[in-house]
């Protein structure tokens, strides 16, 4: 392979890197980079992944790893990597969250661990419920009395917490490490647990941190305000005083794991741990000048030190109606209009689809789509709650499981439906599984034969078939025989274990067969079951890293805010998911305004104007 001279390095068509941005895809030094909503932060680490890998700056065979905080912030860096890179290349860049990284390294080097606190091999993750909680209680209250007077949440976080000095070595203590026992015997930990067992083989194992060290040159930290202290303590110990150059990308604005712990000036910790130089990114690349004004107002209200953005389509027409609040009489009245406004501009603009439509609210969303549904329907329009079950999983969850994204695509391939670039899941899935490195051509090639093996094999499956005479447990068996359960189970730590694979698979039959009974064609029968076409229905909190070209934000109310201020990010998320427009609704017969006042007058002061509707 050779190498691009970083001179004459550029980036992907359609991005235009200029000033401090191109100087951070460039990059030879740490750098810490605050940016606003749209402001192009995935993006950029996209093609400093590109810029590292196609001149060999991140030279064959060290790699890059980017850890974020979310399972679909990792996703989406990881296949915008994809996209922009030689496959050769991006077979080199790793993007884990960082829950995975440390159970990935617990899982390597258990034996590293003192047997007093070293799970099974086989252990489960769990979050521990009330039940477990008295049960615990109980069988230690006669040596620890004082187990009683904690709630569950403070017991919480007692067990979890560091204690000064050694990790595990003194006994509020004997609590803690009464906890400790009770759970490894069990085999069950917490994700917690997991972390602080993670630090613990890195503050202990020297030889693992240089292999650690060896491996990566190269570390990017995305949504980097959402880091807690213990994790924090965790990417130090991985990385500090090493020759990484660490790339750590946040948004103040968006801080949505306040309540978490996250570290308001982390930025600056980091900066002078890692001595990195500090920039931001003042341009917004999503959103139209109406909608960056409104964010830009409103985040100034909230935050004492906000970053201000400009909008890189400030050029861009700015449709008349982007920014309205809408007041309805009562929410039968504003299901009723919502639908019929979707649908009429679906009939105005042929360049509109559904699936440009997002209805966004912060909790209780089966509620909302048990009492919009059938106004849609009326209207001919379909609306998904994306956090509807199916079986024991989110629809929303379900998408992003590498089990259902396989399925998915090995029929793609097999019905020839090429949406979403299913032969690259494919092949990557299947080099994973049976260990190939795509980056060499032996890999490659014996990868692509595994892709053709499966793809002719399940094209003769199907051959004569529409999706509605096949069934979701026909597709499993196969696709995903017991013998590739097992090696998924082998290669993938969050299916260790067959639990999560039988509800994946589950949950994907369910999905089918509904699916398929509504379209019998592939192509539509696989549009309903991956979303496209309909109109999507979620929590603020699932919404991020989304964009869309009209945001409705239903129920700004007190059915949903139960006190005014706390909500500030959750807020600025929503209004930076929207593109073009962003509508705020409102019926009368909610229960009530109060603690959502803050907001409804500072959208006011923005010039948010606010309309009845029938
Ligand atoms: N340098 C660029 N040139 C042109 N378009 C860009 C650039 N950077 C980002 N975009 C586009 O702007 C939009 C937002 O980019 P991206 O998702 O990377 O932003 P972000 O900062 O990660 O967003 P957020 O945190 O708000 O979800 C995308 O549609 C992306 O394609």
């Amino acid at each position: 392979m050779t190498y691009v001279n970083p001179e004459h390095w550029k980036p992907s068509k359609g991005v235009s890197l200029e000033g401090d941005a191109l100087d951070i895809a460039r990059s030879t030094n740490s750098r810490s980079i605050l940016a606003g909503p749209g402001a192009g932060k995935t993006e950029l680490l996209a093609q400093r992944a590109n810029f590292l890998l196609t001149t060999g700056a991140c030279p064959h065979p060290r790699r890059i790893l980017a850890v974020a905080f979310k399972v679909d912030a990792a996703r989406n860096l990881q296949d915008r990597v994809a996209a922009r890179c030689d496959p050769n290349l991006s077979t080199r860049f790793e993007s884990l969250t960082l829950h995975s990284f440390a159970k990935r390294l617990l899982d390597q080097f258990l034996e590293a661990l003192p047997k007093e606190v070293r799970p099974p091999p086989g252990y489960r993750i769990f979050s521990p419920n009330r039940g477990i909680w008295d049960d615990f209680r109980n069988s230690v209250s006669l040596q620890f009395p004082s187990v009683m007077n904690y709630n569950d949440r403070d017991l919480y976080k007692l067990v979890h917490s560091v204690p000064s000095g050694d990790l595990f070595g003194n006994a509020a203590d004997g609590i803690r490490s009464a906890w400790w026992a009770y759970s490894i015997r069990r085999s069950t930990i917490t994700f917690e647990m997991v972390m602080l067992l993670a630090l613990r083989i890195l503050e202990t194992q020297n030889s693992i941190v240089s292999a650690l060290r060896q491996t990566y040159s190269h570390v990017f930290l995305d949504e980097f305000q959402d880091v807690n202290d213990l994790q924090y303590r965790l990417i130090k110990a991985a990385f500090h005083g090493s020759d990484a150059v660490v790339t750590a990308v946040g948004d103040t604005n968006q801080a949505i794991m306040a309540w978490a712990g996250a570290l308001p000036d982390i930025f600056n910790r980091f900066n002078d741990d890692f001595a990195a130089v500090p920039s931001k990114l003042l341009f917004n690349f999503r959103s139209n000048q109406a909608i960056v004004d409104l964010i830009n107002s409103i985040a100034s209200m909230f935050e004492t030190n906000p970053v201000m953005t400009q909008a890189a389509r400030k050029d861009d027409p700015v449709p008349p109606d982007a920014i309205e609040g809408w007041v309805f009489e009562d929410r039968e009245a504003e299901g009723r209009y919502i639908a019929s406004f979707i649908r009429e501009e679906l009939g105005v603009d042929p360049a509109r689809r559904p699936d440009d439509f997002v209805l966004l609210a912060r909790v209780r969303v089966d509620n909302i789509e048990q009492r919009l549904k059938p106004h849609f329907v009326k209207a001919g329009l379909r609306l998904r709650n994306e956090s509807r079950k199916v079986g024991e999983l989110e629809i929303q969850d379900l998408m992003k499981e590498q089990v259902f994204r396989f399925i998915m695509a090995a029929l793609k391939m097999a019905v020839s439906v090429r949406q979403g670039d299913p032969f690259q899941v494919c092949r990557d899935t299947l080099a994973d599984l049976d260990g190939h490195d795509i980056s060499t051509e032996r890999g490659s090639s014996s990868s692509l034969q595994a892709v053709q093996r499966l793809v002719s094999d399940l094209g003769n499956a199907l051959v004569g078939k529409r999706a509605a005479d096949i069934s979701g447990h026909e597709i499993v068996d196969l696709v995903m025989p017991q013998s590739r359960r097992d090696q998924f189970s082998r290669a993938y730590n969050e299916y260790r274990g067959s639990t999560r694979i039988a509800e994946v698979l589950d949950a994907f039959r369910l999905l089918f067969d509904e699916s398929a009974s509504q379209h019998t064609e592939w192509k539509d029968c696989i549009d309903l079951i991956e979303g496209r076409g309909v109109v999507k229905l979620m929590t603020i909190h699932k919404s991020k890293g989304l964009e869309f070209h009209t945001v409705t934000f239903i129920e700004l109310n007190d059915d949903a805010f139960w006190k005014s201020g706390d909500d500030a990010n959750v807020f600025l998320v929503a209004l930076s998911r929207a593109r073009e427009r962003i509508k705020f609704t409102f019926a009368q017969d909610s229960r009530g305004f109060k603690n959502v006042q803050d907001f409804l007058e500072r959208l006011e002061k923005a010039g948010v104007v606010f309309l009845n509707k029938p």
